[in-house]
Parts: structure tokens; sequence; C-alpha cells
């Protein structure tokens, strides 16, 4: 394997650290102490496996931690009026809704009934408007997550050219303006582009959020890139059972890239790592106080 390892559970552990450490300093120094409220809303087996790291997390961070967990025929009111109740609490500086709901609720409607302020996932409509602007917002967690480890390995990411390969609405396009605001050259590719490969070996930096396992494979790479793989699939093992996969083929890509995330331990962990980033950030914001360096885009 010729590329280096980049290691996104070491590295999640380390901004867990420093979120804890603003943290303590935020109850010391000010009395007061960041609050996540989750809310699920249905029997999603991985989702109830996300948002339970999610609350162990912000515990661990020394964050007050809010857990609802709504059955599955909650409607679309009841929920818009727990999002109003969480709007309103004081000791709550965090709210995020676990994606994706159940079909009958409209998730739009809900992501933009959260207040801006409070919207740690980023996805509220002001929040993607400012950040496709280059102002101050709110930003998705798993893009930011990636700009951290590609700062990180990099330093300055000014004048590269960074293929996304996907256009999610909550990684893709905030991945491209993160990207551009940190003054790549960025192209976002998708399943209509043409010549996918030809345009992916034209980059110094790919993010691959498609959602295809394996997809991108050696030859689709310029020697020495840096590799980021937001995909996180699950698939067939050979004499059965499954395993995760992302959209890279990490061993053969391996051999060419410059440094690559795996899968799982890259892209994952910092999801999580990021939420507890953004919660301290909104607090910070909302009370009018410095915003932790280095955690924000
Ligand atoms: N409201 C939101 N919903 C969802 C988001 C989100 O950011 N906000 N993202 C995903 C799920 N997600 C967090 O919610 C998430 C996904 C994966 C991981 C992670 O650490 N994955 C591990 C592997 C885990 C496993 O073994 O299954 C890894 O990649 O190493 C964390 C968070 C959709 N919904």
């Amino acid at each position: 394997m010729a590329a280096k390892l980049i290691d996104g559970k070491a590295f999640a552990a380390s901004v867990r650290e420093r979120v804890g450490e603003h943290v303590s300093r935020l109850v010391k120094e000010h009395g007061i102490q960041p609050g996540l409220a989750v809310v699920l809303v249905g029997e999603n087996p991985a989702s109830e496996v996300y948002v339970r790291s999610k609350g162990k997390a912000t515990k661990e961070a020394g964050m007050k931690s809010v857990e609802h967990k709504l059955d599955e025929k909650t409607s679309e009111a009841d929920l818009l009026s727990l999002i109003d109740e969480l709007n309103r609490d004081e000791t709550i500086h965090g709210i995020l809704v676990q994606l994706p709901v159940p079909d009958h609720i409209d998730a739009e409607k809900v992501l933009a009934a959260i207040d801006p302020a409070k919207d740690v996932d980023g996805f509220h409509i002001s929040n993607v408007g400012l950040l496709g602007t280059g102002q101050k917002s709110m930003v998705p967690c798993t893009p930011l997550g990636c700009l951290m480890m590609l700062r990180d390995h990099h330093g300055s990411l000014s004048g590269m050219e960074a293929v996304v390969i996907g256009r999610s609405n909550i990684v893709g396009k905030p991945m491209a303006q993160l990207l551009l605001k940190d003054s790549c050259t960025v192209t976002i590719a998708h399943s209509r582009t043409k010549d996918l490969p030809g345009v992916v070996r034209r980059a110094d930096i790919v993010v691959a959020a498609v959602g295809r396992p394996n997809m991108v494979t050696a030859d689709w790479i310029k020697p020495g890139t840096t590799v980021i793989d937001v995909g996180i699939n699950r698939i067939e093992k050979e004499g059965g059972g499954t395993r995760l996969v992302g959209d890279v083929d990490f061993d053969d890509v391996s051999k060419v890239a410059g440094a690559i995330t795996p899968v799982p331990g890259g892209v994952g962990p910092m999801t999580i790592a990021c939420l507890l980033a953004n919660t301290v950030t909104a607090c910070c914001r909302a009370n009018g106080l410095a915003e932790p360096e280095g955690l924000t885009a």
C-alpha cells in the first residue's frame, strides 16, 4: 500500500477531546453547559445505533444530552410541536432530527421548523444559503469532518483541483461549497457526468459520496491524490454475513493515492465528532462568546 492512511477514528477522538476541553471552560468560566437534543422517529436499526452513539458522545464531552424517541406513527404535527418546544428551550443549543424520517413525514418541512441558530446538522435552508454565499453558517457534519481531515493533511487547500462525486444536499453540495471557500477549483460530478473516470483523474482531492460500493478504482486516480471516502455500503461477504465498504475500492486505490480514508474508521466517526463541535459553536454564538478554534469551517 503506497497511500498514507487518514485515520478518521483517531482524528475524531482528538476533535472530541478538544470539544470536551471547550465545554469544561464554558461550564467553569461562564456557568453554561451546551445542550443537544436528538429526535428519532421510528425504529430504523441503523438510526437507533447512530442516535445512541450521539447521546453517549455528547455526555462524554460534558454536554447535556436529550433524546426523544418517537413512535413510528407519530404525526408530522406532533413532531413539529416538539421542535417548537426545543426551539424555545434555553438549555438546548443544538437540535437534530435523525434522517431518514418515516414516509408520512415531510423531511423538508421538519428541517425548516428548526431554529437555524440551533440547526447543528446545517440542513436548514438559511444555513444552506449562508454557506453557499460564503457567510458564517452551521455546516453539515459529514462535509465539515472531511474538510477538517483535508486541512490537517494538506495545510492549505488553496489552488488544488477537487472533484466531489455525488450531488446530495447533505454531503456533495455542501462539500463543494466548503472546498470552494478554501479556494479549491471544484467540480461536482455525478451519475450523468460524461467520462466520469477522466474527470476524477484530474483531481488532487477526490471526495466520493455516491453510495455505490467500490465504484472508484485505481485507474480513476491520479498518482498522489488524496481520496476521502464518504460511502457506507453494507455488502454480502463471500461465505455469508455482511461487511461495510465505501464508494472507493480501498485496496486498489491505495496503490496509487497519496492518502486515503478507510471505511469503516474514516469519515463516519468524524460525523459525530463534528456534531459535538457544532453544538459547542452554536452554544458560543447563542451566548456571544468566542467560538472554539479549529472546530468550525
Ligand atoms: N440528521 C442526520 N441524519 C443522518 C446523518 C446526519 O449527519 N444527520 N448522517 C447519516 C448517519 N450518521 C449520523 O447520523 C452516521 C453514519 C455513520 C457513522 C459512522 O461512524 N460509521 C462507522 C461505521 C458504523 C458501522 O459499523 O455501521 C464508520 O464509518 O466507521 C456515524 C454517523 C444518516 N442520517
